[in-house]
């Protein structure tokens, strides 16, 4: 069995296709990346990520390797490789699903599972099947990256003002309230996370509000500051009660590209972008704000 990972980059910045790419634009936007990319990327410091659709991996893994053949360029091996699921079985009569097994023997170094867009409908992904894939990644010697985040924009806020509340209470209570009720849904996800998984294992969480996701604009950063603050504090608290010890990393996602991260780099170990990474020299110019930062 592989071993998984205990380790990670302190920051990371990534981007997953989801449905959008094609083959052809999959491989031509690596191959445009790795022209572009200036050669002190990836670095222990900042690690990078791709996360293509699933048939797009083995030709994304080959530009990868031919871009670095003997993984000697610094000590983080290469760009890492990513899946957008897996299953949580290694085999079995599960057709249309792909197990972890495939996925590492393909060269995925990640796995990304519990995106927001699994969890609704008509996936309805719960935190329960969300965990048993997390122990599949570790199992198979890969790094789960779980998606979490709270559904609705402010609940607290929105609920004095439907009640006819808050009139007097001042605007930066009612933002810790918005942001108390969001850890608190975001701390069911990621309990189990740390519940299924070995104490030494690597996780990277990435903090996506729904409400953000497919946005114009990013959530607001003192939101997702004050939010992955209490997830950290919560999560140390839950890993120090069952000993656990391999590296965590929380990002933001949701619309992010180029100019989130100045409001996030006191709080925040990095980036997960979606659509504002499609053209390759903006997403890039994300890369360089966080290594800057
Ligand atoms: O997987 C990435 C996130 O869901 C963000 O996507 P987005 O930036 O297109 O909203």
């Amino acid at each position: 069995m592989p071993t998984a990972p205990s380790t990670l980059p302190r920051r990371l910045v990534g981007f997953s296709t989801k449905c959008y790419f094609d083959l052809p634009t999959t491989t031509s936007y690596v191959a445009d990346l790795l022209a572009l990319l200036p050669p002190r990327y990836p670095s222990p410091d900042l690690g990078l990520f791709l996360i293509p659709s699933f048939p797009a991996i083995p030709a994304v893994a080959a530009a990868l390797d031919a871009a670095d053949p003997h993984h000697t360029s610094n000590p983080t091996p290469r760009i890492l490789l990513g899946a957008q699921n897996c299953h949580h079985e290694d085999s079995g009569a599960f057709t249309g699903e792909v197990s972890p097994v495939i996925l590492k023997q393909v060269g995925c170094d990640i796995v990304e599972i519990g995106h927001a867009e699994r969890r609704r409908p008509p996936l309805k992904e719960t935190d329960e099947q969300i965990a048993a894939k997390a122990a599949a990644v570790v199992r198979n010697g890969m790094v789960p990256l779980v998606c979490i985040g709270e559904k609705e924009q402010p609940p607290g806020l929105r609920k004095r003002r439907r009640d006819g509340e808050g009139e007097s209470t001042s605007e930066e209570d009612m933002r810790e309230e918005a942001i108390r009720a969001a850890a608190e849904e975001c701390e069911e996800q990621v309990r189990p996370i740390f519940e299924s998984v070995p104490e030494n294992a690597a996780i990277i969480f990435a903090y996506e509000p729904v409400w953000a996701i497919g946005a114009a604009e990013p959530a607001d950063a003192r939101h997702v500051c004050g939010v992955v603050r209490e997830l950290r504090s919560y999560g140390n608290s839950v890993r120090r009660a069952i000993s656990a010890n391999g590296d965590v990393r929380w990002l933001y996602g949701g619309s992010a590209g180029p100019g989130v991260w100045e409001g996030l780099k006191q709080d925040l170990d990095g980036l997960f972008l979606g659509r504002f990474a499609h053209d390759v020299k903006r997403f890039i110019g994300t890369v360089e704000e966080v290594n800057e930062g």
